[in-house]
């Protein structure tokens, strides 16, 4: 008798500690009868829902839904508990994620318990968080037509055509020597297509090996192979969905993924490394090359249909040696930009220095006469204002010899593994070349006779910039 006394007062005790909780959470809680009769609700469902006991109490579970379907009837009709659903709910059509469980009693199913969670502020924040995202993606991409500058008759072309792409889905193919300026088209054409809000995701072809490139491009599922990450990998097709994919380099992508890539086209789907659905996309791609595409295709490094599919809107931008009357203006824009970075104040450039830059070819075209202008801004003390002859650094290829060998100094010998000391000088002898050739890495690798993959390698292993 004792006994039971104490059991009846901790029944008590349990009852009450459960009727605080259930009445204190913020989460909203719904239980219903085996028949999905409402039988309960906590005060927290009536704030999110704005429902009262009287709206849902002896009324089907359906009754507070306004969009979705019931989830305790889903419990009672499997009598299997529900996770994550996501409903709208009441009549001002809360958002709410769902958990319910099974009531089982003596074996017995007897109702089910919901627990609602208000899910408007975390979508308010994740909204904020895209918009954010966004204005990031858009400094990402951040030039507009009105950075490239130039009024040679022919780039004038290029951009006008490049203008009339971005109004077009179509799939852009920018064609020129390295540093002509094919990275700010790309970023121009997406900021002036209405894919501007969106992701803008650069992929340097060449850059990345070929062993990671089709996973790197189009992601891999769990367990697609040894080393693959749990849950696994979004690829860079999905991360620019509704956006623009930059493909730099595409004449660097063998031959199996390039099969790929035409897939991607075609169907406008991905298939991840490992996996066995097809992924919808929605992407603009524009691709860039600076080497010969058509040439590649005829030594069978390159499908022609996928040169057909990437060649629907060719842009070819002129190399600078093309643009000579570009020089001066280009010259002057540099030096506006270096007077803001570095907080000087040069005036102009004379015409002796005007007429050395004319006289060069430009391998390394404009990103050379950019670095070209910032190292003569260096030179100058503070009180010259004008651009001489003088202040401009060497840079004419022939002024110094490409095959010159590099100083070697024996001095600290025994202090360095032989293969140390061919490391040091390949080191040396890439970043001399790269100078040469203003560092215009397709013509580096041709003098170093080594393929343009190999020279980004041999970049990225001695960090050479
Ligand atoms: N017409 C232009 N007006 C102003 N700046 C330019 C122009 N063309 C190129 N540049 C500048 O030159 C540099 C190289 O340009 P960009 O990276 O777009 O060349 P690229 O053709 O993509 O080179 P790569 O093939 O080596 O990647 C950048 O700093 C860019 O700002």
């Amino acid at each position: 008798m004792r006994d039971a006394v104490i059991t009846v007062e901790n029944l008590k005790e349990v009852q009450s500690m459960l009727g605080a909780v259930f009445n204190a959470t913020q989460d909203a809680i719904s239980v219903v009868d085996k028949d999905g009769i409402g039988i309960m609700i906590n005060p927290a469902y009536t704030k999110i829902t704005g429902l009262s006991e009287g709206d849902v109490l002896g009324k089907l579970a359906t009754v507070d839904i306004a969009e979705g379907e019931s989830v305790h009837m889903q419990v009672l009709a499997t009598k299997k508990p529900v996770k994550g659903a996501l409903l709208r709910v009441g009549p001002n059509r809360k958002e709410v994620l769902v958990n319910a469980a099974p009531i089982i009693v003596d074996g017995e199913l007897i109702g089910s318990v919901g627990v609602l969670h208000d899910i408007t502020e975390m979508n308010k924040l994740s909204e904020e968080l895209r918009q954010a995202k966004q204005i990031i993606r858009k400094l990402e991409a951040k030039y507009t037509f009105d950075d490239i500058e130039g009024n040679d008759v022919e780039l004038q072309n290029a951009v006008e055509k490049a203008k009339k792409a971005a109004n077009t889905p179509a799939t852009v193919l920018l064609m020129g020597e390295s540093g002509t300026g094919k990275e700010i088209f790309a970023h121009a054409i997406h900021n002036s297509s209405e894919r501007k809000y969106r992701q803008f995701v650069r992929v340097n072809c060449a850059a990345i090996p070929q062993s990671l490139l089709e996973s790197e491009l189009f992601g891999y599922e769990e367990g697609a192979f040894t080393g693959a990450k749990k849950g696994g990998k979004k690829g860079l097709f999905e991360e620019a969905n509704g956006g623009t994919i930059f493909l730099d380099e595409i004449g660097e992508i063998n031959v199996e993924t390039q099969a790929k890539l035409l897939r991607v086209l075609q169907e406008k789907e991905i298939m991840k490394v490992g996996g066995i659905k097809p992924v919808s996309i929605d992407v603009r791609v524009i691709a860039a090359s600076n080497i010969d595409i058509e040439n590649a295709v005829k030594q069978g490094k390159f499908r022609k249909d996928l040169y057909y599919r990437i060649n629907m809107f060719p842009i070819r931008i002129p190399p600078l040696k093309e643009r000579k009357g570009d020089i001066g203006c280009l010259a002057r824009f540099f030096i506006k930009k270096f007077n803001q970075e570095y907080g000087r104040n040069i005036e102009g450039i004379n015409e002796d220095a005007l007429q050395k830059l004319t006289e060069y070819q430009w391998p390394g075209n404009v990103r050379e006469l950019e670095n070209i202008i910032g190292r003569a801004i260096i030179n100058m003390k503070m009180t010259e204002k004008t651009i001489q002859k003088r202040h401009l650094p060497k840079f004419e290829l022939g002024d110094e010899k490409i095959n010159a060998p590099a100083e070697v100094d024996f001095s600290e010998g025994g202090t360095m593994t032989l293969e140390q000391l061919t490391e040091k000088i390949e080191k040396e002898y890439i970043a001399h070349v790269l100078r040469l050739c203003g560092n215009n890495k397709t013509q580096a690798a041709k003098l170093l006779q080594i393929s343009l993959r190999n020279l980004y390698y041999k970049l990225e292993k001695y960090m050479i910039e």
